[in-house]
């Protein structure tokens, strides 16, 4: 494990060789097959996680089964401190939806690094306030625009967060399905395969191999 590597993680950013040594003392090292629960909401939770590679799913399950995807996280993010911060159960489940890596840090010691690394604890309420920024912006999207807009909405972020360019147009580099878009923009399956096909029609989307491709994507 490089310092350069650590680095990329937004938690350690500005840390000295010195420091990292300390981190990566405590730090132990997991893979998650593909579709492997990491936690449920409401497990006890007595862990931070970070994620080296893979795609990883944040959600909540409603009454009826149904589920609402928080967030998607890649390489360099972190999650699990919540229930570390608040003494409180998992607030959401967690799930690889790809085969993922992630290195674990228990709470004891943690908590250490944070009395420790004064800049870690005003990181993490940075990113806490990035979260509640967005979590915002999903209820007002849930709440006043149509499921149609909703989708081009999750489509943009998904473009602006693993996007590629490509002659076509912007090409989405992980592979969604209709159930997982669905997920993300508070719909059924049913309903985004007609959106895909209205907006493939209409020539806003381009459907290759599974991969969509955004094609006007400057507007
Ligand atoms: N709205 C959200 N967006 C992104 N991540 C979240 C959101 N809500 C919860 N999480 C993460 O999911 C984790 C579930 O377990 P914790 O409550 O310990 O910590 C939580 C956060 O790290």
């Amino acid at each position: 494990m490089s310092k350069k590597f650590l680095e990329q993680f937004f938690l350690f950013q500005e840390m000295n060789e010195k420091e990292l040594e300390e981190i990566k003392k405590i730090v132990t090292k997991k893979v998650y097959k593909k579709n492997e629960i990491i936690f449920l909401e409401g497990d006890l939770g007595d862990s931070i996680y970070l994620v080296l590679d893979g795609l990883i799913k944040v959600f909540r399950t409603g009454s009826t089964g149904r589920e609402k995807t928080l967030s998607l996280l890649g390489r360099g993010d972190f999650f699990g401190e919540m229930a570390l911060l608040d003494d409180n159960f998992r607030s959401a489940s967690v799930q690889a939806i790809k085969s993922s890596q992630v290195y674990i840090i228990d709470k004891v010691k943690f908590y250490k690094v944070l009395s420790d690394f004064p800049q870690i604890p005003l990181k993490i309420i940075v990113k806490l306030s990035q979260r509640l920024r967005k979590a915002n912006n999903q209820i007002k999207n849930l709440t006043f625009k149509s499921v149609r807009d909703r989708l081009e909405v999750v489509l943009l972020e998904l473009a602006n967060r693993y996007g590629e360019r490509r002659d076509e147009g912007l090409l989405i580099s992980k592979k969604i399905t209709h159930q997982e878009l669905g997920n993300l923009v508070g719909t059924t399956r049913e309903s985004i395969t007609k959106l895909i096909n209205e907006m493939v029609e209409e020539k806003k989307l381009l459907v290759k191999n599974r991969y969509l491709i955004l094609l006007d994507f400057d507007k």
